[in-house]
């Protein structure tokens, strides 16, 4: 597939990877413009995070090309936090990682994101949803040109899963390039592009088909 000319940020040609003989991506194509709030979809185990860790370059793909424009955040499904240290320690040891003057940005997304309480509690003891929130601070205080998020949001409460579209749209807004991992329909909404992971190929996915308001179940699921 020949990409569309123009400005990109990320540009996916062709990518394939398999664990042993199990062919995960099988040929997957896009590309994000600066300024587009992204969604990848699909069915559990269709390869959604194995298609981030290629983007991200954690893993490499068998084949196809990955280009990117500008620095990166990831936030991986998985947190990647020390127990043993504070959120405040955490902060200043990713501000001397990417060489930032301040924590600033970090400050504001621990407001944002309603965890500013917990700055000197360490890891160990903060809840799921807490290290999550941590977890996506450390992926964007540098603000990323870049921003790959594996279903960011997991154990949010309500009130914090809304305010996560709201940080995401407005780092669209400034012109970052955002890719979210969902596997929530309701989302489908929030993004400016859809694709659909199946069969190891992306295809742009019809979110105006989809009923994008969750249901008062699924709200109460995510309390
Ligand atoms: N390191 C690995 N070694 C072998 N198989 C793997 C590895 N990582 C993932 N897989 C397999 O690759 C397939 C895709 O996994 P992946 O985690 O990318 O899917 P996913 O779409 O992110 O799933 P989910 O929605 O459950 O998070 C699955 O069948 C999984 O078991």
């Amino acid at each position: 597939m020949t990409p569309p000319p123009g400005p990109y940020a990320l540009r996916v040609r062709d990518v394939h990877k398999a664990y042993r003989s199990h062919k995960v991506l099988r040929g997957v194509s896009f590309t994000v413009e600066p300024g587009a709030l992204v969604g990848i979809v699909g069915e559990n185990g269709s390869g959604k995070s194995t298609l981030l860790r290629v983007l991200s370059g954690q893993i490499a793909a068998d084949a196809g090309e990955v280009e990117r424009r500008g620095t990166l955040g990831h936030c991986p499904q998985a947190t990647v936090l020390n127990d043993a240290l504070t959120v405040d320690q955490h902060l200043r040891w990713f501000r001397t990682a990417y060489r930032l003057d301040d924590t600033d940005r970090a400050d504001e997304l621990l407001d944002e994101l309603h965890f500013a309480e917990y700055r000197n509690t360490r890891v160990e003891v903060l809840s799921g949803g807490t290290r999550q929130k941590l977890n996506l601070t450390l992926a964007l205080m540098h603000d990323p040109d870049v921003l790959l998020l594996d279903e960011p949001y997991q154990g949010f409460d309500w009130e914090t899963y809304l305010q996560f579209w709201d940080v995401a749209a407005r780092l669209r807004d400034r012109g970052r390039c955002v890719l979210v991992v969902s596997h929530l329909a309701w989302d489908a909404g929030r993004l400016d592009v859809v694709h659909r992971l199946r069969e190891g190929v992306a295809t742009p996915w019809d979110a105006e088909a989809l009923d994008a308001r969750p249901t008062a179940a699924a709200q109460r699921a995510m309390r």
